[in-house]
């Protein structure tokens, strides 16, 4: 695949879909229950994207009470499930994850800190289920210098690091340079059996059908909570997966797609005013030209 192949569009929903059709998706995102810092944005702008995404119901975990109130806030279309944090709090979320066997995805990770629990909290979700599951920031902090600890026995995994987490992981600084991204995405590929997003300006996806690079996008996006957005669209996009849409056919969609959010918003905002809340704004339109590749 060259770089300016344009990713595969998601398979259209038959006209008599319901939401379980269009996938139910479960995050854990804004706080590790651990009385750590609450970062209720990251939980925030993850659960909106994923609505946008196209997720026919999206569950977020939340471990904090500041984290639920923001999200019942910020998106009604939501349910934000209360799991209290403390002692307990990973056989809390064990049982929530059990709950949920009918996700088509998942993800774990923003906003979590750097406490003690992250990690058992990411096993949970590494082993708790068989649909693709993307694991991003401080669940990826929580494997540093073990990326091979994130293999899965079952189920595709997706990890999504920014250089700083990707430098953590491989336990060494990741160059500028195009082909030093490549190939520090190709080791975290293979050490962890996943599909890894190094993100940053042309993002670099690889996967079993190689590498490719992303033409959208720019640096706009540099900005706090662009790649929470990211995470909820892609686990929205991964609730899509079937016959014909593959676990990388979801990924690349969903990186391109975020892209072309960031550009289209900076049509109105200019690049330095861009907020991650105005590419949650613009993924539909962004969605449609994508879509507009099969004539949808
Ligand atoms: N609204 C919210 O709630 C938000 C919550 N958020 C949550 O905050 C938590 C911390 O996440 P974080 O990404 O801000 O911090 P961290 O992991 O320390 O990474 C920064 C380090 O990496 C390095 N670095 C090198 N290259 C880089 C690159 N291209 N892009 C980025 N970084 C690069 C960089 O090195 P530098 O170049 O600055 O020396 C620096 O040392 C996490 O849980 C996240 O989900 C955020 O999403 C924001 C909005
Ligand atoms: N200069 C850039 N050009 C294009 N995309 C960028 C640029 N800088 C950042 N991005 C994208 O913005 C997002 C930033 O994600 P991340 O670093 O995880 O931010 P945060 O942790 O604040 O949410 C990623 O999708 C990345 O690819």
């Amino acid at each position: 695949m060259s770089d300016s192949d344009r990713p595969r569009p998601l398979p259209s929903l038959a006209v008599a879909s319901h939401k379980g059709d269009a996938g139910r998706v479960t995050l854990l995102a804004g706080s590790a229950g651990d009385g750590g810092r609450a970062m209720p944005g990251s939980a925030v702008l993850a659960t909106r994207a994923a609505l946008r995404g196209g997720a026919g119901l999206v569950s977020t975990i939340t471990l904090d009470d500041r984290v639920w109130a923001a999200i019942a806030a910020a998106a009604p279309e939501a349910l934000p499930v209360d799991v209290e944090g403390g002692a307990g709090t990973v056989e809390r979320v064990a049982y929530e994850l059990e709950r949920r066997a009918d996700d088509r995805a998942r993800a774990v990770g923003p906003g979590l800190g750097r406490g003690q629990v992250v990690r058992p909290l990411v096993e949970a979700f590494l082993h708790g289920g068989d649909g693709p599951l993307v694991v991003d920031a401080d669940g990826l902090n929580a494997f540093a210098g073990r990326p091979q600890d994130l293999r899965r026995g079952r189920g595709a995994l997706v990890i999504t690091p920014h250089p700083g987490e990707a430098a953590r992981l491989l336990d060494a600084r990741v160059g500028d340079s195009e082909d030093a991204r490549i190939d520090a995405a190709r080791r975290l590929a293979d050490s962890t059996c996943s599909v890894c997003v190094l993100k940053g300006h042309r993002t670099v996806v690889v996967d079993g059908d190689g590498v490719w690079i992303n033409s959208t996008g720019n640096p706009g996006l540099a900005s706090g909570g662009t790649g929470d957005v990211l995470t909820g669209l892609l686990t929205a996009f991964l609730a899509q997966v079937g016959e014909a849409f593959s676990v990388g056919d979801a990924v690349r969609a969903a990186v391109w797609v975020h892209g072309r959010a960031a550009d289209l918003a900076v049509e109105s905002t200019g690049v330095r005013a861009l907020l991650a809340s105005d590419v949650v704004d613009r993924l539909g339109a962004a969605e449609r030209e994508l879509d507009a590749g099969r004539g949808a």
